[in-house]
Order: structure tokens, then sequence, then C-alpha cells
């Protein structure tokens, strides 16, 4: 499992290791990566590196010094390298006179255009972990008349650090180089970042040193031991049974694809009880489907909620189902009936793990507001109100536990953008809750292997609910296939 820091904790724990470095260590350290990875974009992108042009624009901090010193250890590469001093009275003295020392030129205003047109690579020094918000203008008219690839010191500036979020101009860059850990915004707007490189400084970050990380992102590994694996001794019943309270006369289709999800991502027994009886049978003969939840038979998680409607009939099905005493998985109805009718709550007994699954819409029904730029302070603070482990769909998908822990899941494409393919979420989540899986941990594998069945329905073209539940074995094929070759990171 990977860690992510905020920008206070990565300072924080800077600070410490720059009390017992030499005066600028650090930054020559992180600045000769920059360098490092500046060539190697030159080579990538024009074949060499001697002789051709960089163009920095730096800001007012050490972001700015880091990108000086790049350009130095860049001159001596033999490169032709021009500095945009936004704030040049503030501008990093050392990295500034290293700069200079080198043959590295100061380009004045008038000569930005012929730089921003001449440039090969462009390094974006402008701000780092103190940015506040967009780009301020001297700035965004640089970056606006750029066309060569962008690379980013520590972060694209413009966008914020801790939320990813980008709410004016902000550099688009083709890679970054982070040091000493990764910041939400590399896991969190990975698209502006583009190819991350960290550069380990040897921060003291981790619990060992008392320092938790802000977010975590689950590596292929951790989703390949997670997901449940039947053994010698184990029969149907042992592996766990997911129950599926789903679906209505109006919409059979969610029950068929939620039933149907938990059927292929796990391999013992799905029960389905609802009005959708029939066609869940019809679809998927191995699931034992009955017309009630009343009578649907012991179950050791249930899924609840879509196509299950938001009047009495729903309302009445959900407090069964949170009655039972086994973890259930609460989405789409069901959200809005917790939404609507609060006290449908009081049916849970308060030890029982409760997944909540919400889109923005869902999301603002159940809190009053849409999530907002800070989506992880957002599922945060939902998980803590409802004692709920909460799954804030969308790009990136936030799994957020009542004790404040976040897993950021890492999107494969936009294709599940299609309708139903919440259902088949749900449908994988409910299994691995039968299975016996930590709901918070549960959820994040869930994600993990459902954007990953997306994109091999998908493969580029279209797809369809139904396609991406086809695809869930595949997906959990890939998990296990990448585990046992040790690509853990994938
Ligand atoms: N502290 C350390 O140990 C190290 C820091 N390093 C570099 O230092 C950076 C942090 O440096 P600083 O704390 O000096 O600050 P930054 O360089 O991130 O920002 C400099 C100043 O820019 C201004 N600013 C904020 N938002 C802005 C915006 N939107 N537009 C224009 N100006 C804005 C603020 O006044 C801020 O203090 C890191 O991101 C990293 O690049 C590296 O050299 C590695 C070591
Ligand atoms: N732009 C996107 N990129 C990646 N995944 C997305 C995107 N939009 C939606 N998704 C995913 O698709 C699923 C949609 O679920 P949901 O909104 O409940 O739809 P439905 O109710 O039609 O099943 C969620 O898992 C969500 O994270
Ligand atoms: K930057």
């Amino acid at each position: 499992m990977r860690g992510v820091w905020t920008t206070a904790g990565v300072r924080e724990a800077e600070d410490e290791v720059l009390a017992r470095t030499p005066d600028g260590a650090l930054m020559q350290r992180a600045a000769h990566a920059v360098a490092r990875r500046a060539a190697a974009m030159l080579t990538e992108h024009t074949g060499g590196v001697s002789g051709r042009r960089v163009l920095l624009v730096v800001g007012a901090g050490n972001n700015g010094g880091d990108a000086l010193w790049a350009g130095a250890f860049l001159r001596n590469r033999g490169v032709g390298v021009g500095a945009v001093l936004l704030a040049p009275e503030k501008a990093h003295a050392a990295g500034l006179a290293a700069f200079r020392r080198s043959g590295g030129r100061v380009v004045s205003e008038s000569d930005v255009p012929q730089w921003t047109e001449r440039a090969e690579l462009v390094v974006d020094g402008v701000v780092g972990i103190s940015a506040r918000g967009p780009l301020r203008p001297a700035a965004a008219d640089v970056f606006d008349r750029v066309t060569a690839p962008v690379l980013a010191v520590d972060l694209p500036s413009g966008v914020d650090p801790d939320t990813g979020a980008v709410d004016g101009p902000a550099v688009h860059a083709t890679a970054t180089v982070t040091f000493g850990a990764r910041k939400p915004v590399h896991l969190l707007n990975p698209g502006r970042c583009g190819d991350v490189t960290l550069v380990d400084l040897g921060l003291p970050l981790g619990a060992e040193h008392g320092r938790s990380p802000e977010l975590r992102q689950l590596d292929v590994a951790d989703v390949a031991a997670a997901w449940p694996v039947p053994g010698p001794e184990d029969d149907k019943y042992t592996q766990g049974v997911a129950g599926i309270a789903a679906g209505s006369a109006t919409y059979p289709g969610a029950a068929v694809l939620a039933a149907g999800a938990a059927v292929r991502a796990t391999s013992g027994m799905v029960r389905y009880a609802g009005p959708a009886a029939d066609e869940v049978r019809s679809w998927w003969p191995e699931v034992v489907a009955t017309g009630s939840v009343a009578d649907a038979g012991r179950v050791q998680a249930w899924a609840a909620g879509p196509g299950l409607g938001t009047g009495r009939d729903g309302c009445d099905v959900l407090a069964h189902v949170l009655g039972q005493g086994v973890p259930v998985c609460a989405d789409a109805d069901a959200i809005t009936l917790v939404a609507t009718r609060p006290e449908v709550l009081d049916a849970r007994d308060p030890d029982t793990p409760l997944v909540l699954t919400p889109h923005d819409g869902e999301f603002a029904r159940l809190t009053g507001d849409r999530p907002g730029a800070d989506r992880v302070a957002a599922a945060r603070a939902a998980a803590r109100r409802f004692d709920a482990v909460v799954l804030l769909k969308g790009h990136h998908t936030l799994v957020a536990a009542p004790d404040g822990r976040v897993l950021v899941n890492r999107p494969r494409g936009a294709w599940l953008a299609t309708a139903g393919s919440g259902d088949v979420l749900s449908g994988i989540l409910g299994g691995l809750l039968a299975a016996g899986l930590d709901p918070w941990l549960a959820a994040g594998a869930a994600a993990d292997v459902h954007a990953r069945a997306g994109e091999i329905a998908a493969a580029g073209v279209p797809t369809s609910a139904s396609q991406v539940l086809m695809a869930v074995p595949e997906a959990i094929r890939q998990v296990r296939a990448l585990c046992d070759d040790g690509s853990s990171g994938a």
C-alpha cells in the first residue's frame, strides 16, 4: 500500500532533515534529479541533449531554486538555458548565482515569446508545496505560449497540492519530478502531473515517525492478497454467502447486474431477494432467488439498493437487511432512503459495518452538499458522520473509513461512466463483504477490480455495464497474474 502525505506533513519531515543536512544539499539533490529527467525528456523528444534549448519559469521560492539549480546542471551538459524570473527580487539567491555562473541567461519580458517558441522543454519552477490558488497572470501568460513538453518541479503549478483541484490557469505537465514523498495532487490529478518520478530524500514519514499518510493507494499485491480464494476445506457456505436486495418490477436490470457481479467476483454462493427473482434466475441459474428478503435464508452480507425504489417497500427492505447483524453495502436507492428517511438507520446494529457508495448527486442528498473541491475531506467527514465506510464514486473513487483512513483508486480511463456500472460495483462489493473482508479494504479492492474490468471491457471503445460484469473474472485474473509476476505497483 502506498502512502501519500499532505504538504504540511512533508514540510514538517523536510524541516527535520534540513536541520541535520548541510545547507543547500537537499535542494541540489532535488535539482540534480530534475536535470536528469529534463535530459531524458530532451533525448526522447529531440534525440539529444547538448545544443538543445530549455526555458525555466521561476517563481519566488525554493521551487524556483530547484529549477535554477537544475538549469545550471543542464548548462554543464551543453544545453542553452534561459530563465524567466516571475519575481526577480525574490528569486532564490544561491540558485540564481549558480545559474548565472553556469552561463544561464535571464530572459527579459520582451524575449519571452522568442524563448517559448524555440524552447524544446519548459521547466515549471513557479510554485511547489507552498502553492495557493491558480497561476497568477504573469505565469499564465508564459504558459499560454508554451507548446513544448513541460517538466514540473515537485508539482504542476496552479493545481492545488493537497486536493488536486484546478480553479483557473494551471500547468499541464508532461512529467513531474517530486521529492521526499508523493503529494495528494499526484494521485488526485494525475492527468495534470504526467509521468511522476519520486526522488527519495530519506524523509521521516510513516507511522513509526508518528506521521500517518493522508491518502493511500492499494498496490496490485494488496488487491491480490485480499481477494478471496477458496481453500481445500472450503465449501459454498464457508466462503460467505452474498445477498442481493435490488431491482423492482420497473428496474429488474439492476438486480441482474448486481447479482451477476457477485457471482462473477466470488466463488461461494449468491442469494437474491426481490421482485426480479425470475429475471435473475434466468440470467444466473446459480443464484438462489426468492421474492422477499424475509425468506431469503442466511447470508453473510447484503448489497442493497440498485433499482430498489425509494418508497415504503424499499424502505422496509433496507430496514430488514440493516437489522440482520451482517455487513451491508447500501447503494443507489438505499442511499436516497438513508437521506430521506434517516430513521431507517435505527435498524442497524452499530457494530455491523455499513458501506455507502454515493456518486456526487447521492452524496449531496446524503449530506446536504456536493463534495466540492476537497473530495477527500468531504468523503472523510461523511464517513465519520454516518459511522460508515463511504465510497465516493467518480473518476477517482475514494474510500473513506470512519477512523479517517482514505484510499484513492487509480482510474483506468472513463469508460465506466455508463449506465448500470455502479450496480456491478455493488455486486462485487457485496461478494467481498460476504467473504469477510474488512469493509474499507473490500471497497478499495472492489473499486480496483471494477476499474480494471471497465478497462478490459472497453479496450478503447464504448462498453456497457453487462460487458463490464463479464470482464470481472478477467480483471481478477489480471490482478493475480500481475502479483505473481512481481509487478506489484501496476
Ligand atoms: N524544504 C525542503 O527541504 C526542500 C524543498 N524543495 C522545494 O521547495 C519547494 C517549496 O518551496 P517554498 O516553501 O519556498 O515555496 P514555493 O516555491 O512552493 O512557493 C513560493 C512562494 O510562491 C508564492 N505563491 C503561492 N501560490 C502562488 C501562486 N499561485 N502563484 C504565484 N506565487 C504563488 C508564495 O508566496 C510562496 O511562498 C518544494 O515544492 C520543492 O520544490 C526541494 O528543494 C527539496 C528540499
Ligand atoms: N469519468 C469517470 N471515470 C471513471 N469512472 C467513472 C467515471 N464516471 C463514473 N465512473 C464510475 O462508474 C460507476 C458509475 O456508478 P453509478 O453512478 O452508480 O452509475 P449507475 O447508477 O448507472 O450504475 C462508478 O463506479 C464510478 O466511479
Ligand atoms: K512547480
